[in-house]
């Protein structure tokens, strides 16, 4: 098997109940090495309680998680502890010690240290006591803490929480970077804009259920697109455009056409008609409005 197509994380039947009541219902999923994984869904859907398991934190009713074909369960973790790296909800951080110290904790070697370091710039303060960090700072440090072993999987939830925008852009450039090298993402955020730059699977989880397991590009290419249009002449253009058949209607001094369709021929259709044509736009739905339509339909 091609590196590329192992199953990094392979997750099959996950039940899990909290006091009788159902969080994780069947949770199936599996991606391959080199993959930046969003897990997204709506607050309380199970996406924390999923990565607790999977690095073996929680028991589960039934079910079972693979990493790298090992198996993993509160009592068998192994791989986690040499192959993983995790920031959960919010950092274990120890007051009284430099984020220099915490990263002792992870590691041996200086030569990580000053890379993590450099790479999340966190120069100026990493030799303070983690009691003085600002939120972000301390956020940043949980990071630092999950990457600095350079596992071959990462898993981080919320990641952006607290971070600002310079640090959420340098973070995206660390991201992309260490998976163009091979590492492993999955990253849960409800920053929805921030998290489609980064990932190329998306996890859909809702009620304890995955509701999409999607690549990017087919999330794309099933997303709804539409042809916006402004002419000199709105209503005849309307008028213009029903009469030949196109799915149209208007908003405001715009029309809106609905994909798909070839664009030479609706424009030719307007000219035809001497309606002058004075901007045309192609609208693509982002991760938001895709994710958000899918949860919507599913509730009908
Ligand atoms: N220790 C616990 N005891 C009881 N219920 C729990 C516990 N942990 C989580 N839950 C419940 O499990 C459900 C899923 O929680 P989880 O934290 O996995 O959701 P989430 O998708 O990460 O949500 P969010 O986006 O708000 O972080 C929620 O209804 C939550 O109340």
């Amino acid at each position: 098997m091609q590196r590329g197509q192992e199953k990094i994380v392979q997750v099959t039947g996950l039940q899990k109940k909290f006091s009788r009541r159902g969080v994780l219902r069947d949770v199936n999923f599996a991606f391959s090495a080199g993959k930046v994984v969003g897990l997204v869904g709506p607050n309380g859907a199970g996406k924390t309680t999923i990565m607790k398991v999977l690095l073996g934190l929680l028991t589960t009713d039934a079910g079972n998680v693979r990493i790298l074909g090992h198996p993993v369960s509160v009592n068998t973790h192994t791989v986690v502890t040499q192959q993983v790296g995790a920031l959960i909800e919010h950092p274990a951080i120890y007051p009284f010690l430099s984020g220099w110290q915490h990263l002792q904790l992870m590691t041996t070697s200086a030569e990580q240290m000053t890379w993590v370091v450099q790479a999340l710039q966190m120069e100026t303060y990493i030799h303070r006591p983690a009691k003085r960090y600002s939120l972000g700072m301390k956020q940043k440090l949980g990071i630092a803490m999950a990457l600095v072993n350079r596992p071959r999987l990462v898993i981080l939830d919320e990641p952006m929480n607290g971070l600002d925008p310079q640090s959420v852009k340098r973070l995206r450039h660390l991201i992309g970077q260490l998976a163009g090298e091979g590492t492993t993402f999955l990253i849960s955020s409800h920053i929805l804009s921030e998290l489609e730059k980064i990932i190329d699977t998306v996890i859909l989880i809702d009620q304890g259920e995955v509701l999409l397991q999607r690549t990017m590009t087919q999330l794309q290419e099933s997303a709804r697109h539409a042809l916006v249009v402004r002419t000199t002449e709105d209503a005849r253009g309307l008028q213009v455009l029903l009469q030949a058949g196109y799915p149209v209607t208007q908003r405001g001094s715009n029309l809106i056409v609905t994909k798909p369709v070839a664009l030479t021929p609706l424009l030719r259709t307007l000219l035809d008609a001497h309606i002058q044509i004075l901007k045309v736009n192609q609208h693509e739905e982002d991760l938001e409005t895709v994710l958000l339509r899918l949860l919507a339909e599913r509730k009908v």
